[in-house]
C-alpha cells in the first residue's frame, strides 16, 4: 500500500535577552518567582521536522558539538510531549529533527528552549492539528520556563517562573551587539550561585519593570540603556570574572549598556542605531574580549514557518512504499 509522507516542515526561531530579570526568593518546587521582560532578537536557529522510518535528531552549526542528539535534547522532549498531549504514542512518532544552530549554547539566550518552541509549531503542522497558539503554550511551559516566550517572540513581560506571558506593544527596533563567550555556563548552576551571594550578604535587588515598559514605549534607546537590568548578572560575574572586562569593552566601543544576557555568558550591548552597532561589533572583535561577535535587532516574532503547507510548496509530498 502505498501512504502519502508530509513534505518537511522548517521553522525559525529568535534568542532571546531579558532586558530586566528580577529574581524573587526560590520557590518550594526549586524555581526562583520572576518578574522579566523578554525581548526576540534577530538570531535565530532553524529546526526542520519531517517523517521518517527513524526517529532522530541532527545538530550543525553554532556549538553543535555540546548539544546532546538523544533523548535528552530538548527539541526531542517537544516531540514527545505534543505526541502525549494528542494522544499519540510517542514511540510510534517517527520523527526526525534537523537543528541548525546560531544561537550559542548555554548562553542565556535560551536556545534549546527556542528550538523546543520550534518543534512544537512545526509538528502542529506537519501532523495537521487543530490547535491553537494557547494550547501549545501550555505543552511549551511544561518544557521550561523559557520555553512559552519563543512561541511567542516580540516584547513580554514574564512572570511566574518565567512562562506566564503578556505581550508588551512597541513600535520601535532596538540595535543589539552580542559577545559570545568561549564557553557556556548552566543555568541551575548561576541560580545556586545567585541564592549563594544572597545567603552570604544582601546583594542589591532590581525593582519594578514598569521603568523599563515606559522606556520601550518611548523607543528611545539612550533612555532603556539607563534601565537595563539582570540579579543574575553578579552570579555569573562571580562565576566567570572575565565577563567584566567584556562588559566594560562594549561600553568603551561605543554601546550605550551592557548586559549579561539571562544566566550568561553572552553579554549584550543596546547600541544607538544600526550604525553604531556595526562600528561596536567591530571594536569588540578586536578586544580580544569573546570568542564571537553578532549584531541583532529586536523585537521579532516567535516561532514561525518557514516552509509548509500554509505557504507555497517547495518540496513535492514524497511517497512511501
Ligand atoms: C535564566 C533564564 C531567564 O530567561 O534564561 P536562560 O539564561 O537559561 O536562557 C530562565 O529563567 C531559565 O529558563 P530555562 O532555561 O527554561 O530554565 P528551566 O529549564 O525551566 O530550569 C532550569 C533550572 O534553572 C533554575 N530556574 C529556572 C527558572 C526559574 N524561574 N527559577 C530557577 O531557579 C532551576 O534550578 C531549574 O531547575
Ligand atoms: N536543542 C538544544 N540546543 C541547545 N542546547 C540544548 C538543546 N537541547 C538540550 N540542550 C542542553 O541544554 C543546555 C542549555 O542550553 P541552552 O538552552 O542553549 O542555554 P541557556 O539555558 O543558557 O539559554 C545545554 O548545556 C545543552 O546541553
Amino acid at each position: 500500500m502505498l501512504a502519502v509522507v508530509p513534505p518537511p516542515v522548517t521553522v525559525r526561531v529568535p534568542a532571546k535577552v531579558n532586558l530586566h530579570l528580577a529574581v524573587r526568593d526560590v520557590r518550594a518546587d526549586g524555581y526562583h518567582e520572576l518578574a522579566t521582560v523578554f525581548q526576540a532578537l534577530s538570531l535565530t536557529d532553524e529546526v526542520t521536522v519531517a517523517s521518517a522510518e527513524e526517529s532522530g535528531i541532527e545538530v550543525t552549526g553554532e556549538g553543535a558539538d555540546s548539544v546532546p542528539t538523544d533523548q535528552s535534547n530538548l527539541a526531542w522532549r517537544a516531540v514527545t510531549a505534543l505526541a502525549s498531549h494528542v494522544g499519540r504514542d510517542p514511540d510510534d512518532a517517527k520523527i526526525r529533527v534537523i537543528i541548525k544552530k546560531n544561537i550559542p549554547v548555554a548562553g542565556g539566550m535560551a536556545g534549546g528552549s527556542a528550538d523546543a518552541a520550534a518543534v512544537l509549531v512545526g509538528l502542529a503542522a506537519l501532523w495537521r492539528l487543530e490547535i491553537g497558539r494557547d494550547e501549545l503554550a501550555e505543552v511549551a511551559a511544561t518544557l521550561g520556563s523559557d520555553v512559552p516566550f519563543a512561541l511567542h517572540g516580540g516584547t513580554a513581560l514574564g512572570t511566574g517562573r518565567g512562562e506566564e506571558l503578556v505581550p508588551v506593544l512597541t513600535r520601535h527596533t532596538f540595535h543589539w551587539v552580542l559577545a559570545f563567550d568561549r564557553q557556556g555556563l548552566s543555568t541551575p548552576a548561576v541560580f545556586a550561585e545567585l541564592d549563594r551571594l544572597r545567603a552570604e550578604g544582601d546583594p542589591p535587588r532590581l525593582g519594578s519593570t514598569e521603568p523599563v515598559l515606559e522606556a520601550l514605549a518611548s523607543g528611545d534607546p539612550n533612555q532603556l540603556a539607563l534601565l537595563l537590568g539582570n540579579d543574575l548578572q553578579a552570579a555569573a560575574v562571580s562565576l566567570r570574572p572575565g565577563l567584566r572586562r567584556t562588559l566594560r569593552a562594549g561600553v568603551n566601543a561605543g554601546a550605550l549598556a551592557g548586559i549579561v544576557s539571562g544566566s550568561g555568558p553572552t553579554c549584550a550591548f543596546l547600541c544607538s542605531d544600526a550604525d553604531s552597532a556595526v562600528r561596536v561589533a567591530a571594536e569588540l572583535s578586536g578586544a580580544g574580549v569573546c570568542r564571537t561577535v553578532r549584531v541583532a535587532q529586536g523585537p521579532v516574532p516567535g516561532a514561525k514557518l518557514v516552509t509548509g503547507d500554509d505557504l507555497p510548496r517547495s518540496t513535492p509530498p514524497q511517497v512511501h512504499a
